[in-house]
């Protein structure tokens, strides 16, 4: 497929006026063809109001229609066959099978919403009937539905080029909600970005929706990103990505006339806590496993490994001995980015020249585009006295936090700030200890989980992908699974509007089968 460098402005394609850039071949720094000229406000303003003119019909397009169209999406995703796969690969660095297997994910999560979307649950259909009887005062008829919030702006994750870009969770779950969405592109894969936008505006024109319903915008700056979040007509931000990114994009939100929620995943450093129980049983696996755990995708998820805290023994020796064997094994590997790699050196750089933190390994060196795996230790108290060692290190390398015994861990994590997961690694005789950390956990993080490691999220109903700030800008939402959806809905009740008037969703006859619930009861089907 011929890459145009084209902007997609609802069912035009358009190559902007503005300064043009290139992608990067990630493994060697060469420009890649061809020339993405950026959008210029033009662009923005015809994609903004295109998407507000889409708005109503396709807020109000049947479940079967919009179900249709994700399934549409994710068909014309994998049509796009190889060329996909290996412009994505030479954009980003990632190995095939990541690649491959993300496209995978990227298919499956569209059509879990759309599955969503026909079984009709999250529109939380209400009725309480009216009681002209009831004394005092009579009851009015009181009906409620979630409607979609209105168009959403998505910047596309550098890091997971499919599932978190511009076909990924954050453009899913909105279109099903019923939001028209407008993507930023993000520079760092262009040409997968295209592709993926072709994709959909193919699926939009096929499905007969309102061409609005999608718009994909390019630039070499910030500005179309800014100028998104402060267009009136944009009604919620997704985004993944740095903490300042984020931050960025809150204050211009919070800044606005009426401002808007910007639903940010930022950064995360991700708590595993090794109990003695399972350090003196299994400390050399969960070692090599750990391991594997950071260095996977040259360490450049938000679900990273970072911060392990374990009391001293024979079996966090084990621990350190197996990790440090498997890390100094392990092959440097190349960046997303000449800026993220930079960053990278920088943070571990800061790290290492730590008066009281010691390096335990490394791994090979590696070339100009690529970073290498570490890992450091320190002790707890020096962990609590410098805010700095918590920043989060964007790429394969973690800190071991010796703690003297459960108080020094519970006072790290008080000290935490929030996180998306929390891992423990337990025997039968931890679960005492870890029963006393997990009312404090569950107010850190977004995600538990026990003898894993928080990298390679689950696409499903029981996920929770966020947390508190800094990991999400919104601690009450997530960005992976079925209740990504609530973050593009909002309530709307009517009181005693006749049948005639009412929406589909709330007429007596249920016209379009979904779930209710009567006086709080689930009706009967
Ligand atoms: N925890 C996590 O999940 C992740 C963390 N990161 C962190 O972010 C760093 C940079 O990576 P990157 O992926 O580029 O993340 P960024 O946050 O820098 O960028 C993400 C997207 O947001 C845009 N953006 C960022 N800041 C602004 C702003 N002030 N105004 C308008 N648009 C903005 C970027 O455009 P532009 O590129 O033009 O600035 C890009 O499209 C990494 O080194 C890492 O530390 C990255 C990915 C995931
Ligand atoms: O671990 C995953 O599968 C997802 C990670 C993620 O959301 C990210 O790195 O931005």
């Amino acid at each position: 497929m011929t890459l145009r460098g084209e902007n997609l402005i609802g069912a035009e394609a358009r190559r902007g006026t503005e300064a043009a850039f290139r992608a990067v071949e990630a493994a060697t720094g060469r420009a890649l063809e061809p020339d993405f000229p950026g959008a210029d406000r033009g662009d923005l303003d015809r994609a903004c109001a295109l998407a507000e003119a889409a708005f109503d019909t396709f807020r109000e397009t049947d479940p079967e229609a919009r179900a249709g169209f994700l399934e549409a999406i994710a068909a014309n995703i994998l049509d796009i066959g190889d060329d996909l796969v290996t412009r994505c690969m030479a954009e980003t660095g990632l190995p095939r099978p990541r690649i491959e297997g993300e496209r995978a994910r990227t298919v499956g999560q569209l059509r879990l919403f759309a599955g969503v979307v026909r079984e009709g649950s999250y529109v939380e259909a209400r009725i309480d009937p009216a009681l002209p009887d009831r004394k005092p005062l009579p009851r009015p008829d009181l009906r409620l539905r979630r409607i979609a919030v209105g168009p959403v702006a998505v910047f596309g994750a550098s890091n997971f080029p499919l599932a978190f870009s511009v076909a990924g969770g954050d453009t899913a779950s909105a279109l099903a909600a019923g939001c028209p969405v407008v993507v930023k592109a993000h520079p760092a894969h262009p040409g997968t970005s295209e592709l993926v936008g072709r994709a959909i505006q193919k699926a939009v024109a096929a499905c007969g929706l309102p061409e609005g319903t999608f718009s994909l915008l390019f630039d070499a700056g910030q500005s179309i990103g800014q100028g998104l979040v402060a267009d009136p007509r944009i009604a919620a931000v997704g985004f993944t990505g740095s903490r300042r990114g984020g931050t960025a994009l809150m204050a211009i939100a919070a800044g606005r006339p009426s401002p808007i929620p910007v639903y940010a995943e930022m950064s995360s450093i991700n708590p595993v806590l090794l109990f003695p129980g399972a350090l003196a049983a299994r400390g050399a696996a969960i070692g090599k496993a750990f391991a594997a755990s950071l260095t996977l995708g040259a360490g450049q998820f938000c679900t990273n490994p970072g911060l392990i805290l374990a009391l001293p023994g024979p079996g966090l020796d084990a621990f350190l001995e197996a990790a440090g064997a498997a890390l100094r094994e392990s092959p440097a590997a190349t960046m997303l980015t000449p800026g993220i790699q930079r960053a990278y050196r920088e943070a571990v750089a800061r790290v290492a020249g730590h008066a009281a933190v010691t390096r335990i390994a490394e791994g090979a060196e590696g070339g100009a585009t690529q970073g290498r795996a570490t890992l450091f230790a320190a002790d707890s108290d020096v962990f609590l006295a410098d805010p700095e060692l918590q920043e989060e290190m964007f790429g394969a390398s973690g800190l071991v936090v010796r703690c003297a015994d459960f108080a020094a861990m519970r006072a790290v994590l008080e000290r935490l700030e929030g996180q998306l997961t929390a891992s423990l690694h337990l025997a039968p005789e931890d679960h005492a200890a870890a029963r006393d950390l997990l009312p404090l956990l569950e107010r850190r993080v977004g995600r538990i989980l026990v003898d894993g490691f928080g990298t390679g999220v689950e696409v499903a109903h029981a996920m929770v992908h966020g947390g508190p700030y800094p990991a999400t800008s919104d601690g009450r939402t997530t960005s992976v699974g079925s209740l990504a959806i609530d973050r593009f809905l909002r309530p709307v009740s009517y009181q005693d509007v006749p049948d005639a008037l009412l929406p589909a969703a709330l007429q007596a006859a249920n016209p379009l089968g979904l779930p209710r619930r009567i006086d709080g009861t689930p009706e009967r089907r």
